[in-house]
């Protein structure tokens, strides 16, 4: 029998009610070998780059963040567990005293590192908790520790995973016969410090490991029906999309679709491994199935809407012409920070691009760039993009605001509005 992996993210793990949900879903496989991969709890991972932020800003405030972490997964164990004899209890603390100690100390390393080392937590917290609920409550499973198996390099908080030491770890560790339960979104560098895949990444690391292991199939849950032809909570009257292709998944992921993490598609494509993405809530309906076939059943014009978008606008000081070397120096510092380009157009002078407006990074970017060229920029704006577009679906995203950059191409609309 081939394992299969399961996916389960902040939303299906939120609360202690979600976590019993987790046991019942499991319950709709017996007897099936599963790796389950398991995200932070709700928005933890948000409250420890919060606290990561306090910690190098002079640590006020720290103590504080913990404690609301702390009291969040108490008040969970503690309806998971009502006997506190559980040792679910005293793993917990050990972990809540280890970052206390780690944030009362001074920052070591870079910003990024020292995020992965505070923010991987969230993971580690989580799983600890699924993990021990699941064996209290028949489903025996074993608790691994993705800082063992997902080797990185140490691009800290965007780390590329070392496929060949990962593949020969997660062989020698996962064996027949068992099931299992992992952290998404982390792994370790070579000196075993923690590391993290990129926000939203353990749709990726599920992706890895069906990899590694020539999965069955991945399977994501999720608290939609599966991948629909629109976010339900932007868009109105939005279908289910039955089945996506590997090309056309790692498109709609890559405009936005945040339901798939865009990484997440390649790796199961090299393998034709299937991905499905299936509902928490009603686990027994067929929801999406990603794999190699025709681009969308049924075909639909696919709506994605990214906010909190900024719109940066550089421009050369001595109007001269922006050619290669420009854009190779833009794209270099792009790059370097680690940012992602979501739309972009150029004029004869100017060059606009349209990227996550990621608090951390941003204002550090504007800086550098700000070195070399005259900047523009909108915070707040959004960017709509439409996969097979028709005029209808056109005239629907264009009446959502001012049109501040607007582009048309065989397969795509894209405007940034604000
Ligand atoms: N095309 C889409 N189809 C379905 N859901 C989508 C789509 N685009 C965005 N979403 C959103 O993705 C959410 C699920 O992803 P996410 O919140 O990241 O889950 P998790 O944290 O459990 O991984 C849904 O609640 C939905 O609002
Ligand atoms: N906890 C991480 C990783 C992740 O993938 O989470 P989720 O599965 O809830 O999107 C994050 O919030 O970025």
């Amino acid at each position: 029998m081939r394992m299969k992996v399961f996916k389960f993210g902040g939303a299906s793990v939120k609360d202690a009610e979600s976590v019993k949900n987790v046991a019942n879903v499991l319950g709709h496989f017996p007897g099936e070998e599963i790796l389950i991969v398991v995200s932070a709890m709700g928005k933890t991972t948000n409250a420890l780059e919060e606290l990561v932020q306090k910690f190098y800003n002079g640590k006020e405030g720290c103590s504080d963040i913990i404690t609301k972490i702390k009291q969040d997964h108490f008040s969970i164990i503690d309806e998971l567990f009502p006997s506190d004899e559980h040792r679910v209890h005293n793993d917990i603390e050990i972990l809540i005293t280890q970052l206390q100690i780690i944030t009362q100390g001074t920052p070591e390393g870079n910003f990024n590192q020292v995020y992965d080392q505070i923010v991987s937590f969230g993971e580690l917290i989580s799983t600890k908790i699924v993990s021990s609920y699941l064996n209290s409550s028949g489903y025996q499973n074993k608790w691994l520790d993705a800082r063992r198996l997902i080797r990185t390099d140490q691009n800290f908080r965007f780390a590329r995973v070392d496929w060949s030491f990962t593949e020969r770890m997660v062989k020698d560790t996962i064996k027949p016969g068992n099931r299992y339960v992992i952290q998404g979104f982390i792994g370790s560098d070579d000196d075993l410090n923690p590391t993290t895949l990129g926000r939203e990444g353990s749709d990726y690391t599920a992706s890895v490991l069906g990899y590694v292991l020539g999965a069955e199939e991945v399977v994501i849950w999720k608290d939609v029906p599966g991948v629909l032809n629109g976010d339900p909570k932007v868009f109105d009257n939005v279908e289910l999309l039955n089945e996506i292709s590997y090309r056309e998944a790692i498109e709609l992921a890559y405009y936005g679709a945040s339901v798939i993490h865009p990484k997440t598609i390649q790796p199961l494509q090299k393998k034709l491994i299937p991905l499905r993405v299936k509902s928490f809530v009603n686990p027994s309906e067929v929801g999406t199935l990603i794999r190699e076939g025709s681009d969308l059943s049924p075909f639909l014009p696919c709506f994605i809407k990214k906010d909190n978008q900024t719109l940066i606008t550089i421009s050369t000081r001595d109007l001269a012409f922006i050619v290669e070397d420009h854009l190779s120096m833009i794209y270099k510092t792009l790059h370097q920070f680690g940012v992602r380009v979501n739309m972009t157009q150029n004029t004869a002078i100017s060059s606009s691009f349209c990227i996550n407006n990621d608090p951390i990074t941003v204002p550090k970017l504007i800086e550098e760039l700000g070195k070399d060229f005259d900047i523009t920029y909108n915070e707040g704006v959004n960017l709509y993009s439409v996969r097979h577009y028709d005029d209808n679906a056109v005239s629907r995203v264009k009446k959502s605001g001012e049109i501040l950059l607007e582009q048309i191409s065989r397969n795509t609309y894209q405007v940034v509005t604000i």
